[in-house]
């Protein structure tokens, strides 16, 4: 049988102490936590506390042993998709982040909304116009690197899809695009995917307070993990007292997440962007092909996706089957392919050789983009300006460092 203590971790709507740190809630963050703890959400340690360029994030405060469970959120305090809304408008078909963002904006829009609290401490318009590129004017795409427009068209299409299929009912609701939007990229941000129990179909779900995790390269976060009950979140080491705790949202590179979260990761002390970070080659190695090598590329589905680790300085397989289909004899070629091996004598210095030339080659091009993005034009959009020219940098940094 449970304990009563460990009963009364789960706070009630006349829960004395959560009750006192409502009327005692000296911020936003304050109140929506207490609010969080009524819905069922169970914290153990961590506060949310402003973080310098990170936005909001969650600290310990308190010492944290390996294991120990720091956020429980139960199933009943996650916001799921509205089932009846969706069915009355007929949009049981539409992709599940359109079905979480239309549920999110009627619910958290209504007067008498019961979401007012959170609402407080979600980012808000501005905050995206600064730093998700899907907010940025068409001109300052052109100025992003191919490695981040790919990812970013892909976003606008899924998007514009969604948008289709919402708008009707957006429409007679009186809701602005902009504000289904705002809420498209809320959950983009910020949902996660959620497994009800007995085999129903997985949706994506918001989860209060869990949502304030900060992400960390791969390695570095706390486990993050989904039981029958709901989500729990379990330190993944142990803790002193003001350390964040951070969350990996995947093993991304800068690209993505400059695309998805609007940041990109890059140590404060080393300005190193990190092992999940890659530098794409297609741009470069695509341009100096010939159209025969892409079609022998093509047809052993090695065409694109090369990649530079600016971490470790190697290049991925397919850069160098690429590399090799141009220097090999097909036989030769043919047993690299398979095997991932040289047939006679190791080439790799001849393929590092000739992707530091193409390297080279393409520097001038970096260079150029950042004191364009800098130049011309007005001077709005300055984040936006800021981080489209520190991800060139990082691709400079990265060709300046590879080395044969
Ligand atoms: C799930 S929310 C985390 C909470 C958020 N910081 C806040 O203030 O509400 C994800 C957003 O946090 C920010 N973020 C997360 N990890 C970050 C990091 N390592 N560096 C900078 N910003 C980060 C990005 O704006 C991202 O879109």
């Amino acid at each position: 049988m449970p304990s009563r203590t460990a009963k009364r971790k789960r706070a009630s709507v006349d829960d004395p102490a959560v009750l006192d740190e409502i009327a005692h809630a000296q911020n936003e963050h304050q109140l929506f936590t207490a609010w969080a703890k009524l819905r069922g959400v169970e914290i153990n340690g961590v506060e949310a506390k402003s973080i310098p360029g990170r936005g909001v994030g969650l600290v310990t405060t308190k010492t944290l042993k390996e294991g120990d469970r720091i956020i429980f959120i139960p199933e009943k305090a996650m916001f799921q998709p509205d089932a009846t809304l969706l069915k009355r408008n007929h949009l049981t078909a539409a992709s599940p982040q359109a079905q979480l963002a239309v549920s999110a904006l009627c619910a958290f829009e209504k007067l008498d909304s019961s979401f007012f609290t959170w609402q407080e401490v979600l980012p808000d318009e501005n905050d995206f116009k600064a730093s998700m590129p899907m907010y940025w004017p068409r001109e300052l795409h052109e100025f992003l690197p191919p490695a981040v427009k790919q990812p970013l068209t892909r976003q606008i299409t899924d998007y514009e899809k969604d948008w289709k299929a919402v708008k009707e009912l957006c429409k007679r609701r009186n809701f602005p695009e902009e504000r289904f939007k705002y809420f498209w990229m809320i959950v983009n941000s910020r949902s996660f995917h959620w497994k009800p129990p007995q085999n129903k179909a997985g949706i994506m779900v918001m989860c209060p307070f869990i949502d304030y995790l900060n992400h960390g390269p791969t390695g570095s976060g706390c486990n993050v993990l989904q039981n029958a009950k709901g989500y729990e979140v379990l330190a993944d080491r142990s803790y002193e007292v003001g350390e964040e705790i951070l969350a990996t949202y995947g093993a991304h590179s800068n690209d993505k997440l400059l695309v998805h979260y609007g940041f990109m990761n890059v140590s404060p002390t080393t300005g190193s962007t990190g092992a999940d970070d890659e530098i794409r080659l297609d741009a470069i190695l695509l341009h100096n092909l010939t159209d025969a090598i892409k079609d022998q590329l093509q047809d052993v589905g090695f065409l694109g996706g090369y990649s530079l680790s600016p971490e470790t300085g190697e290049i991925c397989f397919k850069t160098e089957v690429a590399i090799r289909a141009t220097l090999l004899t097909a036989n030769e070629w043919e047993y690299f392919v398979s095997s991932g091996e040289d047939l006679s004598e190791d080439r790799t210095k001849e393929v590092r050789g000739l992707v530091k030339k193409w390297l080279r080659e393409y520097r001038p091009h970096v260079m150029g983009l950042i004191e364009s993005v800098e130049g011309e034009g007005e001077q709005c959009w300055g984040q936006a300006r800021e981080l489209i020219k520190a991800r060139w940098r990082q691709i400079g940094d990265a060709i300046d460092k590879f080395e044969v």
